[in-house]
């Protein structure tokens, strides 16, 4: 497997207060992975890095390396819109746009000067189906995306992330607003997407992280703990505190 993403010696500080306390963790391209621990133990703001999302928080300090295909993501000359197309994020609330659905999904091809209306169609049709809610919404385009349920949402913001055709998809806890017929909706549409799309994403469902990560990392008090294909740290963690976290000792 080739990384697509590597992150070395990784610290954060929110003003004094240092959050992160040097993580290391490579991401392979293609396939999924779910990057679990208790609650502050630093997993969002880890996932923040990756795409810059902590240089909105004022008084925040990062250092390490962030190498996203052979460059430094931190480098000064960054383009912070390019960045965030290539590693687009997901929240834990779904965030679309109050427009139409197709205004939604090509919001960024046209925020980047596509204007062609069957070029953009058809980009709204691929993303909408590979976020697996065309179905549910081909005869809605131009209704608001608001009007759908939560589930539909999340999809339809996943399919807005699609549409610029990213190589990593960051998820924040996507499901932990959603019910479980939703949540298993998702779950299924990143399976489908992990063969194109590197994803990495934050759980606090371990059941979750079981079913669909390929790899998992397990963070505890801001520090890296264990990271290993998700079906060996499930049955023969390393780690006795990985241990402990699995078995709902603490948590
Ligand atoms: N904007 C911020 N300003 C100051 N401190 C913050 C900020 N965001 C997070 N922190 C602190 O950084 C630490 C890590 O928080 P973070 O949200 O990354 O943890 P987490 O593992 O994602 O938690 P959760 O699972 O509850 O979302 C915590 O101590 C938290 O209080």
């Amino acid at each position: 497997m080739t990384a697509i993403l590597l992150t070395k010696n990784v610290h954060l500080s929110y003003g004094k207060k240092e959050a992160l306390h040097g993580i290391d963790l490579d991401f392979d391209e293609h396939g999924i992975t779910a990057l679990i621990g208790p609650s502050g133990c630093g997993k969002s703001t880890f996932l923040r890095c990756l795409n810059r999302m902590n240089d909105l928080i004022p008084r925040t300090t990062v250092t390490g390396t962030f190498n996203f295909k052979g460059q430094d993501i931190y480098a000064p000359t960054t383009n912070l819109v390019e960045l965030r197309k290539q590693i687009g994020m997901v929240f834990q609330q779904p965030n679309p746009f109050p427009f139409s659905v197709y205004e939604n999904v090509t919001y960024g091809l046209r925020l980047t000067g596509h204007k062609d209306r069957q070029f953009l169609d058809e980009q709204v049709e691929r993303s909408l189906k590979q976020a697996a809610v065309w179905d549910e919404v081909k005869d809605d385009l131009n209704k608001s995306a608001l009007s759908f349920s939560g589930g539909q949402q999340q999809r339809i913001c996943i399919a807005r992330l699609l549409a610029v055709q990213p190589d990593i998809i960051l998820l924040d806890e996507p499901t932990s607003a959603l019910d479980p017929i939703s949540s298993a909706q998702i779950e299924t549409t990143l399976l489908a997407l992990k063969n194109e799309y590197t994803i990495i994403i934050v759980t606090h469902n371990l059941q979750q992280a079981s079913r669909i990560a390929d790899k998992t990392a397990f963070m505890l008090n801001g520090n890296l703990v264990e990271f290993d294909l998700t079906s060996k740290m499930f049955t023969q963690p390393e780690q006795q505190d990985t241990s402990d976290y699995l078995n709902g000792k603490f948590g």
